[in-house]
């Protein structure tokens, strides 16, 4: 299958974060820095994660590429354009699944297509496409409470793919999954990326998942967050099976080297919240 973006619209997916700052009122009306001159680049295609303790600003991040909040200082760029509002070709994926319950499995998946004006048979026909993609052939009429967890993660991707996104924005798609069905679903994601190519920004707590699908892992610094450092996964591409990657001796000297960098900044973290002095 071809990759969605050719090179014509590959510098539409780069998505450029330049100095940002982000600053929230309190409600004691204090000003809190969430991040602190976050600086760097996804790349077209790339599958780019972002690692951090928690608080470090990981979501404020995402927010400010969806264009669902605006930075104080700094800007956000996707395809050379300043972020202004949601742009078009941008899907999301987050812990919970924004799966509309009166809607069937059909109905959820169809309507990004619908939105945008697909006749109603047509996007029909491509959400049973992308159902059967996700191994969801012959779920089509259920409604979303009759299915598993893992199922509806699978619903929630079909339905973020379905528009073709030059851009996958995703914040901790399987945190709430248990160990088993997060590989499954790790494994399928990585399998519809490589077929489709957006570039994606993963945000995670859990390292061996970046390592596992990135190509890149951000490691972030306990808030106010910025960038401590920037890594490259070089493991070979496709990498099949998310359950097998994990034993390769390359994944286990990658995964220790950033979790030395992770670490100090997680336990920097739990001591400010913890109010131990370090
Ligand atoms: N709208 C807001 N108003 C005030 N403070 C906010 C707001 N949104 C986020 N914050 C604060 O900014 C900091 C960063 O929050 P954010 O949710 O981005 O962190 P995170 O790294 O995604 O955390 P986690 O890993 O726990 O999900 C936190 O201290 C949070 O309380």
């Amino acid at each position: 299958m071809t990759p969605a973006h050719t090179t014509d619209d590959a510098p539409n997916a780069r998505i450029e974060i330049s100095g940002v700052t982000k600053r929230f009122l309190t409600p004691a009306g204090d000003v809190f820095t969430a991040i602190k001159d976050v600086s760097f680049t996804v790349e077209p295609g790339q599958f780019c994660a972002v690692v951090g303790p928690t608080g470090c600003g990981k979501s404020t991040t995402l927010s400010l590429v969806s264009g669902l909040d605006r930075p104080s200082e700094g800007t956000v760029a996707v395809g050379g354009r300043p972020v202004d509002g949601i742009a078009e070709g941008v899907s999301f994926m987050f812990q919970a699944d924004a799966l509309l319950p009166w809607k069937t499995v059909l109905g959820n998946v169809a309507l990004g297509p619908t939105f945008r004006g697909t006749a109603k048979r047509e996007a029909e026909s491509t959400a049973r496409d992308w159902l059967r993609r996700v191994g969801l052939a012959g779920f089509e009429d259920r409604h979303p409470h009759q299915l598993s967890g893992g199922m509806r993660k699978r619903v929630a991707m079909a339905a973020a793919l379905i528009n073709e996104p030059r851009i996958l924005l995703m914040d901790e798609p399987f945190g709430a999954l248990d160990v088993q069905t997060k590989a499954i679903m790790q494994t399928e994601l990585l399998g519809l990326w490589e077929q489709l190519r957006p570039s994606v920004l993963f945000i995670t707590h859990d390292l061996e998942e970046a390592v596992a699908l990135a190509d890149r892992v951000v490691v972030m610094t306990s808030g106010p967050g910025s960038v401590k450092a920037v890594y490259d996964i070089d493991l070979p591409r496709p990498r099949g099976a998310v359950q097998d990657i994990r034993f390769q001796p390359e994944f286990l000297a990658l995964h220790r080297q950033i979790w030395e960098s992770l670490r100090e900044e997680v336990e920097r973290a739990y001591a400010k919240t913890a109010g131990v002095s370090s």
